[in-house]
């Protein structure tokens, strides 16, 4: 079962789709929306990626959907709750730019950990609200098979002070998915570590999020990283926040060597680059906009 298997049925209205529907902001002071107009639907299950200048607002995005960032306007469900139930119920994961893992904890425990504090919760939630018996069994993923799905798992027994930095950020990731959600935020998981360290990092992701079936939504600058890892790409402008294109990443999965080979590989990393410079174009530039 998962998160928002648990979420009460007049709440689950879409259950397949996350919506962004005419949803906008803008910051206190700011002379122009970080958000303008934001149309998007995700697909339950798929892996979406947001690129775009520094500023155009995608961090901010990610904080709506995570229920962290007040919208002004528009509409904003997740399967058909708002954020804020998303995450009442746990269905929404976050993963930050650095790892944050406990140092006192071996990486064992720093995954397993806040597996087991969420599901007293839920027990605890179930027996005052009558939701039903225990939660999260479904994916069943335990902490030695998330170890071994991110090439860890002759580390269990290790502290966070004797790992890479890569190494703890895969630990991180494992913990994420160690909590099941439906849908998981990454803002720039990677961008700490080397390219050849993202490269190995893509993959453990891959294999987490098939094995898993969950929904991504990933923060990035990388262009290989975003046509590697997704099945669509979100192009944004900035100033004010829009999305520019949406672009489709027709390549088979697995994304194993040969696909990543591929030369439709490269085509469609032109596109989005060529998207990118459009979209750059067509926002306005910092010296344009005066405060309010
Ligand atoms: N809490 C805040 N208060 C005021 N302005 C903010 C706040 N958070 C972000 N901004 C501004 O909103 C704009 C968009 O920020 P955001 O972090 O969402 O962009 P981004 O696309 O994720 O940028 P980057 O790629 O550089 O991380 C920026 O101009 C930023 O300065």
């Amino acid at each position: 079962m998962t998160a928002t298997e648990l979420l009460p049925p007049h709440v689950l209205t879409d259950p397949d789709h996350i919506v962004v529907r005419g949803v906008h902001k803008t910051y206190p002071g700011a002379p122009i929306r970080v958000l303008d107009d934001i149309d998007l639907v995700i697909a339950r299950g798929s892996f979406v990626s947001l690129i775009g200048p520094s500023g155009c607002g995608k961090s901010t995005l990610l904080r709506a959907v995570a229920g962290l960032e007040p919208i002004d306007g528009g509409e904003l469900t997740i399967f058909g709750a708002t954020p804020e139930e998303a995450c009442g119920y746990k269905a929404v994961g976050l993963v930050p730019q650095t790892p944050a893992l406990l140092p006192w904890r071996t990486v064992a425990q720093n995954v397993s950990l806040p597996a087991r504090v969420n599901r007293r919760a839920e027990h605890r939630r179930a027996a005052r609200y009558g939701m039903g018996g225990p939660a999260r069994t479904a994916g069943g993923v335990g902490t030695a098979e998330l170890l071994d799905l991110v090439g860890l798992a002759d580390r269990a027994k290790a502290y966070p002070s004797q790992l890479s930095g890569g190494m703890q950020q895969r630990v991180a990731i494992a913990r994420a998915f160690g909590l099941e959600p439906d849908v998981l935020l990454m803002d720039e998981p990677f961008s700490a570590l080397d390219e050849f360290t993202r490269e190995a990092m893509r993959l453990h992701l891959l294999h987490l999020w098939q094995r898993m079936q969950t929904t991504v939504l990933f923060v990035t600058h990388s262009v290989r990283e975003a046509v590697t890892l997704s099945d669509r790409v979100v192009v944004m402008s900035a100033r004010p926040g829009r999305i520019h294109e949406v672009i489709d990443v027709d390549l088979p999965r697995p994304r194993d060597r040969e696909v990543l080979a591929d030369a439709r590989l490269h085509e469609v990393e032109d596109r989005v680059r060529d998207s990118l410079q459009d979209a750059w174009d067509s926002g306005a530039k910092p010296a344009d906009l005066v405060p309010a």
